[in-house]
């Protein structure tokens, strides 16, 4: 493994992927910097290092395995107990305050497969969102288009905040929970719309030598999936993208689960989508809501970051392993989330009846 990264690294450092754009992760500071002290490889000797340790950092994340070697689990745990154990003192935690949910999608609520196009949540999983959806104001945010991530969720009286947040719509049934009566829609990121299609189409052109790579677009981004490509051709994806990328500086580069994603630089993400919908719920600067994310990728943590902040709600990782993380506690799965949803939903029926 070791080997693999360090001619990983120095193949790009030889072929100069790196140029304008930049890569926006900011959770560099463990394993991956780890394995770059090892290597003596620092942001002076490798030029524009952002690029090369977040790599470094997505092979960390698409091998969870590897990172166990880094990281006490035990410990780990302790600091981000599960969800499913902490319930009554969580419960304890909303005690008078209005719960929103704010739900992740692929891997939160579907778990995680091959192909991305066959993401399905169960219909146990849709019954039990749509049950809480009944309960408390809930939102799916998510890296993919909304339409995409709609026609897996199928629940109108949802709000959908596709391409990390870039596209939010309240639900088609009304406004339930709004304050003022009018259709909520909030697009960031329109004017990227032809750019991140052309974009796109080159992606697919240039990544087709590669075998197991896909390239979906996702509106106001797009993904490169290397799920299914052999780990020896992970190098040769990233130049192929970077060599498109390296001619659009207003785009950046963000890693998810074994995958790369594109997106326009703006000050946008899955943190401002949740602050936005709080703020359209009328709920924003209020002490008496508590919003409860559960996501299970970095882009995730833009929305645990924004909660451990502001000291409001809390944030649930769902891993089975240890990962650095804004998140509070821990669900090991979507069967575990579903679980945790349930008990959510009897708990809040048990109390509508008292
Ligand atoms: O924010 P999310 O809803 O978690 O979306 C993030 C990305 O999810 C999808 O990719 C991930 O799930 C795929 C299906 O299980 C899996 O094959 C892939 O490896 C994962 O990265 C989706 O396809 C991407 O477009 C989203 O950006």
């Amino acid at each position: 493994m070791v080997r693999f990264i360090e001619e990983n690294i120095t193949k790009m450092v030889e072929t100069n992927i790196i140029s304008n754009s930049e890569v926006l992760y900011e959770g560099n500071t463990s394993p991956a910097t780890k394995v770059l002290q090892d290597f003596k490889i620092n942001d002076e000797n490798v030029g524009r290092g952002g690029l090369i340790r977040s790599w470094v950092d997505s092979m960390r994340a698409c091998s969870p395995t590897h990172l166990k070697s880094f990281n006490n689990h035990s410990s780990w745990i302790r600091e981000h107990p599960s969800a499913l154990n902490m319930f009554e003192e969580i419960l304890l935690a909303t005690e008078g305050k209005q719960i929103v949910m704010f739900l992740d999608y692929d891997g939160t609520l579907s778990p995680i497969v091959d192909d991305p196009d066959r993401a399905f949540m169960s219909k146990k999983m849709r019954s039990t969102v749509r049950k809480l959806a009944t309960c408390f104001p809930t939102a799916i945010v998510s890296g993919r288009c909304r339409e995409k991530v709609y026609s897996f969720v199928k629940l109108t009286e949802l709000y959908y905040a596709g391409s990390h947040g870039m596209d939010i719509k309240g639900p088609e049934q009304g406004p339930k929970y709004k304050k003022k009566n009018q259709s909520l829609l909030c697009q960031p990121a329109t004017e990227f719309l032809p750019v991140i299609d052309e974009v796109y189409k080159k992606l697919v052109e240039k990544t087709k030598s590669i075998s197991g790579a896909i390239v979906e677009n996702n509106k106001f981004c797009a993904s490169v999936h290397f799920r299914c490509v052999d780990e020896n051709k992970w190098s040769d994806l990233a130049l192929l993208v970077r060599s498109v990328l390296k001619n659009y500086p207003k785009l950046m580069l963000t890693q998810g689960r074994k995958v790369l994603e594109i997106r326009p630089i703006i000050k946008w993400d899955k943190g401002k989508a949740l602050e936005f919908l709080l703020e359209s719920l009328g709920y924003d600067n209020r002490t008496d809501v508590f919003p409860i994310y559960i996501g299970d990728d970095r882009t995730d943590e833009d929305a645990f970051k924004i909660l451990r902040e502001k000291r409001q709600g809390l944030g649930i990782l769902v891993s089975k392993y240890a990962k650095e993380t804004n998140a509070s506690y821990s669900l090991q799965d979507p069967d575990e989330v579903m679980d945790f949803l349930e008990r959510l939903v009897e708990w809040k029926q048990l109390r509508c009846e008292a």
